[in-house]
């Protein structure tokens, strides 16, 4: 196993490096360095996604990735076109690494810089530091709680900041038992290399939300940057797109432009197998499931696992092509009810569209998505309470009927809601005015029921064109999809 010869090697590296530098003269060559730099300023402003940007020229999983990459060039590449963080890679067995290029690198740019290696002895915390790292990377997989918190202690000794790399659940709870302050979630199996692209979604809720936490690995697309904004990290580590790209400063901006400026799309009302299956082709990102028995879009929770094992696009999506996430939406609803419903479907989000107040949002054991009706300027104070219980507000219009009427809302309104929070846009939405609504108010996310449908049932060809037309409206689009 990966994992098992990596350490192996690294001890046996250890040994020779210990003899040749014992460990007090080491720890001398790193107390005599400047102290690191601030890695906790480098992701300010903490509601945006940074980059680190990782210098790599081959990994275990992949092979030679770039033979001929100059580190220093590409970290200053990097910097100069928006990186908050360079990971470097020393480990030089497997990802053809070495301590030379993170001080050089340390020398040339001016943010801070990660040691990225299997480090799982003390010596390798003042290794780092005495070459010039600002942090250091520590793998839950490969060490123990006592020496999770030994390594993590001597890291702090030193003023570096750790990135604790979690790979599921029980990882996530020792990291934060260790007192992590970064956490990174990485979705590849270090011992298997294979991808579980949910991960992050599946265990974000745990993780606390004044820690920095930090999306790893199989970060390519726009979609790939998209869904990070749903997961509300402060940031991306990215090796293998970068440095394979021929364009690294237009890698960066997709990558930094997809995860902080990108628009989500919701389908919502979704009650067929074609209507799934269109949404999910099309690229939306959530979709939306009517728990609200006098909609014509209603449909009973019992029956939705069928329907997404028959939706063939949901059920068995196409290599690298991610599930959307699934939002039940429900209205003046008990909250043991929709939390039964949560776990009976598997929702990730649960969207309240009726008049259920701040306290009732907490009882819900999913993300919130809380809708409001926006009629005058006053109603912008509602937003307030909303936003400390709810996960996103969404705007939509005022009706007896709570929603999905087809009626479009005041976007003067929304616009200064989007101003304060990240608004989630409903309402009247048409494949012909979706593009005005992004530029007039700049919404998170859109979601759309009535534009969608023609005869009140959804409609294949505007699912398609509605979600078209989003990704070319947005700044973003969908430049990057593999
Ligand atoms: O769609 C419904 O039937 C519905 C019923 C009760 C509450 C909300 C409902 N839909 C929401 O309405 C908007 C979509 O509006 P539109 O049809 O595009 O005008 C969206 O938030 C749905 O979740």
């Amino acid at each position: 196993m990966f994992l098992d010869k990596i350490v192996e090697q690294t001890r046996k590296d250890l040994i020779q490096r210990k003899a040749e530098l014992p460990l007090e003269q080491l720890q001398q060559l790193a107390l005599e360095q400047p102290r690191p730099r601030d890695v906790l300023e480098a992701f300010e402003p903490r509601d945006k996604i940074h980059l680190i940007a990782e210098v790599k020229r081959a990994s275990p999983s992949k092979g030679i990735l770039a033979p001929d990459l100059d580190p220093v060039e590409t970290a200053l590449l990097y910097e100069r076109n928006g990186a908050s963080v360079i990971s470097v890679l020393t480990e030089p067995h497997f990802f053809l690494g070495s301590p030379e290029y993170l001080t050089a690198i340390k020398n040339a740019v001016s943010i801070p810089v990660l040691r990225k290696d299997f480090i799982i002895d003390e010596y390798q915390v003042y290794e780092a530091r005495a070459w010039g790292a600002d942090m250091i990377l520590l793998i839950c997989a490969i060490l123990d709680d006592q020496q999770l918190r030994l390594l993590h202690q001597r890291a702090n000794a030193l003023r570096m900041r750790v990135l604790v790399e979690v790979h599921s659940r029980e990882e996530a709870q020792r990291a934060i038992d260790a007192g992590a302050m970064i956490i990174g979630v990485n979705s590849r199996d270090l011992a298997s290399f294979e991808m579980n692209p949910y991960l992050l979604r599946d265990i974000r809720e745990m993780l606390p939300r004044n820690q920095i936490i930090v999306a790893e690995s199989g970060i390519h697309t726009g979609a790939d940057v998209r869904r990070l904004s749903r997961y509300d990290v402060q940031a991306m580590l990215v090796g293998e797109s970068l440095v394979v790209s021929n364009n690294i400063p237009d890698q960066i901006d997709m990558l930094l432009q997809g995860a902080n400026h990108s628009t989500q799309v919701k389908i919502c009302g979704l009650h067929d197998t074609a209507g799934i299956n269109a949404a999910v082709d099309a690229g939306a990102d959530l979709l939306g499931l009517i728990f609200y028995e006098p909609s014509h879009r209603y449909i009973a929770p019992e029956q939705v696992p069928a329907l997404l094992k028959a939706s063939q696009s949901y059920s068995q999506s196409a290599s690298g092509q991610v599930r959307p996430d699934l939002v039940g939406v429900f209205v003046n609803k008990d909250a043991s009810y929709i939390n039964d419903v949560v776990e009976q479907v598997g929702l990730h989000y649960v969207q309240l569209h009726g008049n259920e107040s701040p306290e009732f949002c907490q009882q819900i054991k999913r993300p919130v998505i809380k809708a409001l009706s926006l009629k005058e300027q006053a109603d912008l104070s509602l937003m307030a309470a909303y936003q400390k219980v709810a996960w996103r507000l969404l705007i939509d219009t005022p009706t007896p009927n709570w929603g999905g009427t087809g009626l479009t809302s005041n976007w003067e309104l929304a616009r200064q809601a989007a101003q304060h929070s990240k608004i989630i846009l409903a309402g009247g939405l048409t494949v012909e005015n979706v593009s005005a609504a992004i530029q007039q108010v700049q919404p998170w996310g859109l979601d759309v029921s009535s534009g969608v449908e023609t005869n009140k049932q959804k409609d294949i060809h505007k699912i398609a064109a509605f979600v078209a037309q989003v990704r070319s409206s947005s700044i973003v689009g969908e430049q990057g999809r593999r």
